[in-house]
């Protein structure tokens, strides 16, 4: 395979990971000992934060009076089309009762989790729309108490209110002035809620995904969704100006999200590179900062002789977000195969899909998109199964687990499937051993 880097990142989006490890570690042992106390001190020291951790219902309604009745309404349009998008993903799925043989029934049933903890980052930017993403889509799911925790500034007076309104607007029944471990460490162990949840979901910096990751076991996780990636696969049809827009675009996330560039023609990935510095250059200060930072250690531009070779390197990172603004939409469909979400043409572009367009934007990172996808009504709800039969399927079935079972050396086993043939068919001769 040849493929070419004109630029080479000089951190992976693994860089760092046992610092993190160390402090998260810590913190959760030390909140796991002192409590809603110890919680309370991390909020004080991290984020400045010693008022009021349960937000009262007239904090919401303040939240709701002071957004402005357009942004309620753009609230609201992105929240119907993902609470429809889930639906849909309801939908596709179902129970069922399979006959596998005479008198041997077997189902499935779709049992929605208790009690979710919904994270929502609100570090650098107040994430309104990850506040839809996993309150409406836990709703749709079925999920009977929902707890949400972002970060509180004192200039907002806790929660930002465009989260606080989104929150409520979504369905959250408990919400926590509280962000990073110390957010998700008491939604894990129901402090100050008295509702302990089932399974945390929501994305964060790399402490919140990792404090995730450590508490996976103790309770469910949807996924590990830390810092944002993009990846554009692009060939020579491409416009070098949108190109460029899109990877500064999610460039501004953080000083830590890996912006790559996969091209098929070596003049668009020149003229790409050469836009890149100039748009960065003319954002804001704090996203300018994250930006430049983010394009400078993560950002990468391998240059790819055929489609099959930009495939492969696009299925090695496993990007959260991937688009391609290339010919033949559909051919990349059918053979890209790790990605977290992917933005097909020119057309569409990754804010869409973080913000408004209907389809999740917690979505996996770190390649975790080799193994998963992102969150959906799926992670919310248990797949479980249930069996009945009646007494003359236990015929065929006792017999042959009996002698499976004896040829594991499992004598406990085989010996209920023996009792059962005794009681049913008594004087009954049965062969139940292994050899
Ligand atoms: N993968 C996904 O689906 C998505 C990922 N994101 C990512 O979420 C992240 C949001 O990050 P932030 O703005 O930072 O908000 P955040 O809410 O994730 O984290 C803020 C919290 O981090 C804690 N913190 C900060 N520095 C710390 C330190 N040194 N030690 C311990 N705790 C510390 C503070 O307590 C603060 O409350 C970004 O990386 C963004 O790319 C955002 C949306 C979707
Ligand atoms: O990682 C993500 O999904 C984010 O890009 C979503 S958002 O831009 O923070 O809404
Ligand atoms: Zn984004």
């Amino acid at each position: 395979m040849t493929v070419d880097y004109l630029k080479k990142a000089e951190r992976q989006p693994t860089t760092g990971e046992t610092d993190t490890r160390r402090i998260v570690a810590e913190m959760l042992e030390a909140i796991r000992e002192g409590g809603e106390e110890r919680v309370r001190r991390y909020a004080a020291d991290l984020d400045g934060w010693s008022g009021d951790i349960v937000v009262g219902p007239e904090t919401i309604e303040a939240a709701a009076a002071a957004l402005p009745e357009r942004l309620k309404q753009d609230i609201e349009f992105a929240w119907r089309r993902v609470r429809d998008f889930a639906e849909r993903q309801r939908a596709s799925i179902s129970e069922f009762e399979v006959e596998l043989s005479p008198g041997l029934f077997a189902g499935q049933r779709l049992i929605p989790v208790r009690t979710a903890g919904c994270y929502v980052p609100g570090g650098r930017y107040a994430h309104v729309a990850s506040a839809i993403m996993s309150i409406a889509t836990a709703k749709v799911a079925g999920v009977e108490n929902i707890v949400a925790c972002s970060v509180p500034t004192d200039g907002h007076g806790g929660i930002h209110p465009g989260i606080l309104y989104t929150m409520d607007l979504c369905g959250a029944d408990h919400i926590l002035n509280l962000g990073g471990v110390q957010g998700i460490a008491a939604m894990a162990y129901g402090l100050f809620t008295g509702h302990p949840a089932d399974i945390l979901v929501g994305p964060g910096n790399r402490f919140v995904a990792e404090a995730k990751r450590m508490l996976f076991g103790e309770v469910g996780i949807d996924l590990f969704a830390g810092p944002t990636e993009i990846l554009v696969i692009a060939d020579a049809t491409a416009d070098p100006r949108i190109v460029a827009s899109d990877l500064v675009g999610q460039a501004e996330h953080g000083p830590d999200s890996p912006v790559w560039l996969v091209s098929l023609d070596r003049t668009l990935a020149e003229e790409v590179m050469a836009l890149v510095p100039g748009l960065i250059a003319a954002l804001p200060d704090t996203q300018r900062k994250a930006a430049e930072a983010a394009w400078r250690d993560y950002g990468e531009v391998a240059l790819c002789d055929t489609r099959e070779e930009a495939v492969a390197v696009s299925d090695r990172y496993a990007p959260e977000h991937l688009e391609v603004q290339a010919g033949d939409l559909d051919w990349w469909l059918g053979h890209l195969a790790n990605y977290g979400s992917l933005f097909l043409g020119e057309e569409t572009t990754v804010a869409f899909g973080d913000k408004c367009s209907g389809t999740n934007h917690i979505l996996p990172t770190k390649g975790a998109g080799r193994y998963t996808g992102g969150l959906s009504v799926h992670k919310f709800i248990k797949t479980v199964t249930y069996q009945r039969m009646t007494r003359e399927a236990n015929r065929d079935v006792a017999q042959v687990m009996a002698r499976i079972s004896r040829l594991e050396g499992m004598e406990g086993h085989a010996r209920t499937g023996n009792d059962r043939l005794e009681k049913y068919f008594p004087g009954e001769a049965f062969d139940t051993d292994a050899a």
